[in-house]
């Protein structure tokens, strides 16, 4: 019988990763470890990634990367400084989530519902640290994601797999959600034209 083959190539740029990363996706099944390890093994160069880091003074931006052709999407998100996301579900797709620069605070939740009224069940908390890689999915749980510093900004690619346009955001008080369009502050490095009707809310 043949052990199963885990990629062990080291991306050596970004490029690289995401040549990788189309050839990992091109078939049906996902192995999340596998995917996992290529995207920590990157080692996080500004240079390759400064082009989508754009940045905004009052709430984390979603910058688009690549499509992945239709597979995945990958985007780099742009933290500043006490910047944070609501608590939210990623809309049954994978999430990976690698640190580029800075660090991010994780906090884990419970879905609402069941016996737990009011209040959100807190499950666990961790900082994730430069090049670490982090996974989620919805029977994982919630999760709010915060760069808790005030005096550095953060920087993580997140792959989606499949891409997805909407999530639900939840109320920490009373569990309570709503569905938020997710919009991209920039594609291929390019800021996305502002529309006329603007509600730009991230989750
Ligand atoms: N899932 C969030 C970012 S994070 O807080 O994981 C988003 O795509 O906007
Ligand atoms: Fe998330």
């Amino acid at each position: 019988m043949m052990e199963q083959h885990t990629e062990v190539t080291k991306p050596q740029t970004l490029d690289e990763l995401i040549q990788i990363l189309h050839k990992i996706f091109e078939g049906d099944e996902i192995n999340v470890e596998e995917v996992q390890n290529i995207m920590e093994s990157y080692e996080s160069n500004p240079q390759e990634w400064v082009k989508y880091a754009k940045f905004d003074q009052y709430r984390y931006t979603r910058n688009l990367v690549d499509e992945g052709n239709g597979k995945f999407n990958l985007m780099i998100l742009c933290w500043g400084e006490g910047h944070g996301s609501s608590i939210h579900d990623h809309t049954d797709s994978h999430c990976f989530m690698k640190l580029l620069q800075g660090q991010l605070k994780e906090t884990l939740f419970e879905w609402p519902g069941g016996r737990a009224q009011g209040t959100m069940v807190q499950k666990s908390q961790r900082v994730l640290q430069e090049n670490q890689c982090a996974y989620i999915n919805d029977s994982i749980g919630l999760h709010r994601v915060e760069n808790v510093s005030h005096t550095e900004c953060a920087v993580s690619l997140h792959l989606y797999s499949p891409p997805f346009q909407q999530c639900q955001a939840f109320d920490q008080r009373t569990g309570h959600k709503n569905t938020v369009k997710m919009t991209f502050w920039s594609k291929y490095g390019e800021r996305t034209p502002v529309e006329v009707v603007m509600c730009q809310e991230n989750n």
